[in-house]
């Protein structure tokens, strides 16, 4: 199965093509994700995300976490595996091919000490919510340890806090100039996504519906891209595919969409983006 980036002639991201899987697919050769859960009581987030990284075509998807928080997460899903993650204990084999991590993790040292060791993997790395918050009193310290092919998805209020003199530039210079400074892929979310990487090139996804402005909602953005690096897409093109995807989850719900449900919508999703042979 393969996703195919399509810009329209002003940059902006058209409907992706996805081809049929191979016949002798199997759920390791569809890549690993792995989602970093937020502490108990602050599971719902990761949760979030790791639904749609399964639902958008990643073959295994573990959420780790500590017993407590694992323990929560057990009460609800069924086909995502839950692995502890303590400091003794490395989640990461050369299976996993993308990591999550920020949707409810918390504004703590523990969040900043997973980002930089996660980041020093090698794996691609999703960076959302806390995992950015958290480093607005020190953003230089994840600005040098970023790669080109990791993904960071901040809303306004995160970016502001990351890139202060950036934060009243319009939005298609504002991620181009965070992606160099930061060097990684950056998608800065709004009714307008802007999808921008260190060498310059963007693309804006217009493609998506107010409806989509409900709680959850960007952690479900954070994992499609999880899901779609997990897969090979590369950064940029699994940024730019995501956030089509996501708003068209929001084009064919309309109202009373919850995020609990946008999981719900990828198949249908992917069915209309799918190239019959
Ligand atoms: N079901 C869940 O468990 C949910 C957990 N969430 C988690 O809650 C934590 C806080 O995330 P939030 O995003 O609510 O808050 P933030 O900690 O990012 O702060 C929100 C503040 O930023 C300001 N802001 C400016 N522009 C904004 C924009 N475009 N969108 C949102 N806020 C903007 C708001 O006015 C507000 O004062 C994160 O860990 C997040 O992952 C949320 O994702 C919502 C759902
Ligand atoms: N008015 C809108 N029109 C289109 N998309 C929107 C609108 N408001 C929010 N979104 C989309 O919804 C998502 C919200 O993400 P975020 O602010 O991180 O929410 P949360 O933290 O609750 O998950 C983003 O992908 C954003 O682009």
């Amino acid at each position: 199965m393969t996703f195919h980036l399509r810009l329209a002639d002003d940059n902006s991201v058209a409907q992706p093509a996805l081809t049929m899987p191979e016949k002798d697919i199997h759920k390791y050769s569809r890549g690993h994700a792995l989602v970093v859960s937020g502490p108990v009581l602050k599971t719902g987030a990761s949760r979030l995300a790791a639904r749609a990284a399964l639902a958008v075509g990643a073959g295994l998807v573990t959420l780790v976490g500590d017993r407590s928080a694992l323990q929560e997460h057990a009460a609800h899903v069924t086909a995502i595996m839950l692995k502890e993650f303590d400091p003794g204990h490395d989640p990461l084999d050369e299976r996993v091919k993308a990591v999550a991590i920020g949707p409810g993790a918390g504004v703590t040292p523990v969040t900043q000490n997973n980002v930089l060791r996660l980041l020093q993997s090698g794996i691609p790395i999703v960076l959302d919510a806390d995992a950015l918050t958290v480093f607005a009193e020190n953003n230089h310290i994840l600005f040098n340890i970023l790669k080109s092919f990791d993904v960071m998805t901040p809303h306004k209020g995160e970016f502001a806090r990351l890139f202060p003199d950036l934060a009243d530039e319009e939005a298609i210079p504002a991620a181009l100039a965070a992606a160099r400074r930061a060097g990684c892929v950056v998608l800065l979310k709004g009714p307008h996504t802007v999808i921008a990487d260190p060498s310059g090139k963007w693309a804006v996804n217009k493609h998506a519906s107010p409806w989509l402005a409900t709680a959850g909602s960007g952690d479900i953005l954070t994992g499609l891209i999880c899901g779609l690096l997990a897969q090979g897409v590369n950064s940029f093109d699994a940024a730019a595919i995501a956030a089509w995807l996501h708003g068209d989850i929001g084009v064919r719900a309309g109202p009373g969409l919850t995020a609990d449900a946008m999981p719900e919508f990828i198949p249908l999703v992917l069915q209309g983006c799918l190239q019959e042979d």
